[in-house]
């Protein structure tokens, strides 16, 4: 079975720019399985992540989704491809719109990809997703500035999976939390994914997030990649001398 979503020798440069930010990226989550990409700020994984969204097209290489080469050409491959992959973002304060009560702001992909024209089955879709993030019916008629971060990311992730997604790519989605919330969070994470088979790819400069969410990961450096394997592995023995120095600047790992 081919991966469900790939990158195959990915490049990029940014327009006007003088460098490629990414150099012969190759990346790979198959169903249900989950990927962390680690690297230090300006490594160049938010590029990835835009890419992969097809908010950029790359320089060169190509994204390929269940094998075939994604095509964002048509309206309806753009509506199917949002539909499989979803997305959280970093920061829960600017992610969610503060003036569309939470209700809302989880219905809107429901009624913006087609996938519920109904508003009572909306709202009932709400419900089940506000039950699954841990958080109470009533919160679907408040605003979100009514919740902690850790609550509003609870939002931002029941928001991304009412399309029902396949993947679930996920910026550094703790990293704006408080250390107590972010734990929850990741294991809301995990149980979700586990739950739903999602794939989820991770992007983090935080190796403690990917060593618990994910079983497999790459390492990106100034754009290329230069480890990628299982975590555990990777983790206990790194072969590459950027990761070393990644891992040794973290002072306790779970599984090392
Ligand atoms: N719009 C842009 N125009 C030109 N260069 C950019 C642009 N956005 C990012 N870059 C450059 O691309 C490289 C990769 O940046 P990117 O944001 O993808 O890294 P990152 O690993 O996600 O870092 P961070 O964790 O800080 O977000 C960096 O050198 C950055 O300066």
């Amino acid at each position: 079975m081919p991966p469900l979503l790939a990158a195959e020798n990915l490049t990029f440069r940014y327009p006007g720019a003088e460098r490629d930010v990414l150099r012969g990226v190759d990346l790979s989550v198959g169903p249900g399985a989950s990927l962390g990409l680690v690297g230090e700020s300006g490594a160049g994984k938010s590029t990835i992540l835009s890419l992969l969204l097809g908010l950029q097209r790359p320089t060169g290489g190509r994204i390929l989704v269940d094998g075939a080469p994604l095509d964002l050409s048509r309206p309806a491959s753009r509506l199917a491809y949002r539909r499989t992959v979803q997305t959280v973002f970093q920061d829960p304060y600017s992610s969610l719109d503060p003036r569309m009560r939470v209700g809302r702001s989880i219905a809107e992909p429901l009624r913006s990809l087609g996938i519920e024209p109904d508003a009572r089955a909306r709202e009932a879709r709400v419900a089940e997703l506000l039950a699954d993030v841990g958080l109470p019916a009533d919160a679907a008629t408040r605003y979100p500035n009514a919740f902690s971060g850790g609550q509003r990311q609870r939002i931002a992730i029941a928001r991304a999976l009412a399309a029902e997604p396949r993947v679930l790519l996920a910026d550094e989605p703790v990293s704006a939390l408080d250390t107590s919330v972010r734990l929850q969070i990741i294991e809301l994470l995990q149980r979700l994914a586990r739950e739903r088979s999602l794939s989820l790819l991770l992007v983090s400069h935080d190796l403690t997030i990917v060593a618990a969410l994910c079983e497999r990961m790459s390492v990106i450096e100034s754009g290329r990649i230069v480890e990628s394997g299982q975590t555990t592995d990777i983790l206990t023995a790194p072969s590459d001398p950027y990761t070393q120095r990644l891992i040794a600047a973290v002072p306790r790992l779970p599984s090392a």
